[in-house]
């Protein structure tokens, strides 16, 4: 029987990696959240200080495939516009999304995400992997809201979930199609590779980010650096300041919030897919002293029991076959280090 995504995630956590902190009650970063002087911090906090800018795409450019296969040999991240995702629904969902992490943490709690379960309110997934907490709190969507939602607002949970469901459509067809741009850059035409077959009944996910306001940014982190597991992440945010990617060569460069422009970004599967050509890119979100930030993270995956391998054309593979749901395991056990066990050295 075919795995879903969230019995691909199916992992037993413990409760303290579960439940975010009350941002209301604190002043001060406790403890628990103080990001200074750890050896876990991967890499310096230093900014990159000439900023480089991330391309913006317009998706209706003719030379699109050029722009976005630049983009994703240079930056492994772009920003799109003429995306054709209407501006209301964007403003719709966000202001949603304010909505659910302004409620109270009592109520917030009753749609508190299960030890085993994916979906629902809590802190990140790769929390576990840090001794410290992060200035963040998020809501994981996969599929339908409502259980969740009804448990937030049993009175009017339905224009949530309307919202969510259409955001959910419209991602899932824009990232289809910057999918088969991405897979025409990296040389293939369409229907030319029998994975893409697999692809064509993707899986999403989506994810609602919270940075409350910090009144000590530079001893705590929003999100630590991770990168994403699966094919592409489609990304909204607000105009608040955050979002910044690891460059070997400049350190961290951030990604300005442009109005009505979705911010595109390559993730383990893809990486593997281009054999290693399409950088999967390491990000972190650094939090705000003044205004509280927030984003909307659509995940586009295969279906998990898809084996993703570098494309066929791509001559020495360096990763070995792998079965999504068997990525994700790996992935939820060993975070970055997931990719070198699949590496053919
Ligand atoms: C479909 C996804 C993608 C997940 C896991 C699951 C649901 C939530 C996503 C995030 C959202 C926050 C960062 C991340 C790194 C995390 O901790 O949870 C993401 C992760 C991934 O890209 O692996
Ligand atoms: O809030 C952001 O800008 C980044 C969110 C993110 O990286 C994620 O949800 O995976
Ligand atoms: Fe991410």
């Amino acid at each position: 029987m075919a795995t879903s995504l969230s019995e691909a995630y199916d992992n037993h956590l413990q409760l303290k990696h579960i439940i975010p902190l009350d941002f209301d009650l604190v002043h001060d970063v406790p403890e628990s959240h103080l990001w200074t002087q750890t050896d876990q911090f991967p890499h310096t906090y230093q900014t990159c200080v000439i900023e480089p800018s991330i391309p913006i795409i317009d998706l209706r450019a003719p030379n699109v495939v050029e722009l976005v296969g630049n983009a994703c040999r240079e930056w492994g991240m772009f920003q799109v516009i003429n995306h054709e995702v209407p501006a209301s629904l964007v403003e719709d969902v966000e202001g949603h999304a304010r909505q659910l992490f302004e409620l109270p943490a009592k109520q917030k709690l009753k749609a508190l995400r299960s030890p085993r379960g994916v979906t629902g309110y809590g802190v990140a997934r790769i929390s576990p992997f840090f001794s410290k907490l992060m200035w963040h709190e998020g809501f994981t969507i996969m599929g339908s809201a409502v259980e969740h939602a009804k448990l937030l607002w049993p009175h009017q949970y339905e224009e949530f979930c309307d919202a969510v469901d259409n955001y959910q459509k419209k991602m899932k067809s824009l990232a289809h199609k910057i999918f088969l741009i991405i897979l025409k850059a990296l040389g293939l035409e369409e229907e030319e590779d029998d994975q893409e077959t697999c692809f064509s009944a993707s899986e999403g996910a989506l994810q609602l980010n919270s940075y409350p306001s910090c009144p000590s940014p530079n001893r705590a982190i929003g999100l630590a650096p991770h990168t994403d597991s699966l094919l592409l992440t489609i990304l909204h945010q607000n105009d608040v300041n955050g979002l910044q990617i690891f460059q070997e060569d400049m350190g961290w460069v951030s990604v300005p919030p442009v109005p009505e422009a979705l911010v595109v970004n390559i993730g383990d599967l893809m990486h593997i897919l281009s054999n290693g050509l399409f950088p999967t890119v390491c990000h972190r979100v650094v939090p705000n002293e003044a205004r509280r930030r927030f984003s909307i993270a659509y995940f586009y995956g295969p279906p998990t029991d898809c084996v993703i391998a570098p494309l066929s054309k791509m001559s020495a593979p360096r990763f070995r076959p792998v079965m999504v749901k068997d990525y994700i395991s790996l992935k939820n056990k060993h975070l970055e280090k997931a990719l070198h066990l699949i590496r053919i050295n």
